[in-house]
């Protein structure tokens, strides 16, 4: 008999800036689980940091890269996983959340653009961060909310006041 799939106990998804990944350390710490992040399993493959990918081979291939990186730590990791801002733009990637405890760790345009605003790491909003992020924010709520189980805000919250908040709207608080 084949041992089951592991299943992630727990997904953020969100714009960048919401605070994904500093909250998927902080839950994976309280929980006592692994954590994943598809952007640094992109980096690992690639063999170079995101904005290189973006200025040596352009956003497709970085979406490539995703896709990848997202049906991969989805059918192989049992702890907290952080996907990229735009990993719920792909349909087959949206596909493979169905069912899953998926959080939308929603932020203010202030707060967002407080943290991540002309970031170089962050190659989508190296130029009018705030133009961008307000654009990105229109065409993803809507897949952000389709995925999500819960929506829990990160807005003038710690990363480790938003992690329990995620524990409760999980139901995870006795885990
Ligand atoms: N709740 C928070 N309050 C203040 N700053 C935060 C918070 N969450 C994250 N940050 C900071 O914002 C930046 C982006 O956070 P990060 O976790 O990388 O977000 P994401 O993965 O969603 O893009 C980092 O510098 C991080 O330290
Ligand atoms: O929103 C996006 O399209 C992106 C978000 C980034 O991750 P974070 O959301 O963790 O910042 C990273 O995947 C890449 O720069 C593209
Ligand atoms: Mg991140």
């Amino acid at each position: 008999m084949t041992a089951p799939a592991p299943v992630p106990v727990a997904v953020l998804v969100g714009p960048p800036g919401a605070g994904k990944t500093s909250v998927g350390r902080a839950l994976a710490a309280h929980l006592g689980v692994g954590y994943r992040d598809t952007d640094d399993d992109i980096e690992q493959t690639a063999g170079k940091p995101i904005s290189e990918i973006f200025i040596d081979e352009g956003e497709p291939h970085f979406r490539d890269l995703e896709r990848a990186a997202v049906a991969a730590a989805l059918a192989g990791h049992d702890g907290v996983l952080s996907l990229g801002g735009g990993a719920v733009m792909d349909p087959a990637s949206r596909a493979l959340l169905t069912g899953l405890p998926v959080v939308f760790l929603d932020v203010s345009l202030h707060d967002a653009v407080h943290r991540v605003g002309l970031d170089a790491s962050r190659p989508l909003l190296a130029v009018n961060p705030r133009q961008r992020w307000r654009e990105l924010m229109e065409q993803r709520r809507p897949l952000y909310t389709e995925v999500a189980r819960a929506v829990v805000s990160t807005t003038d919250r710690t990363p480790d006041e938003v992690a329990v908040a995620v524990l409760d709207a999980l139901e995870l608080k006795d885990a």
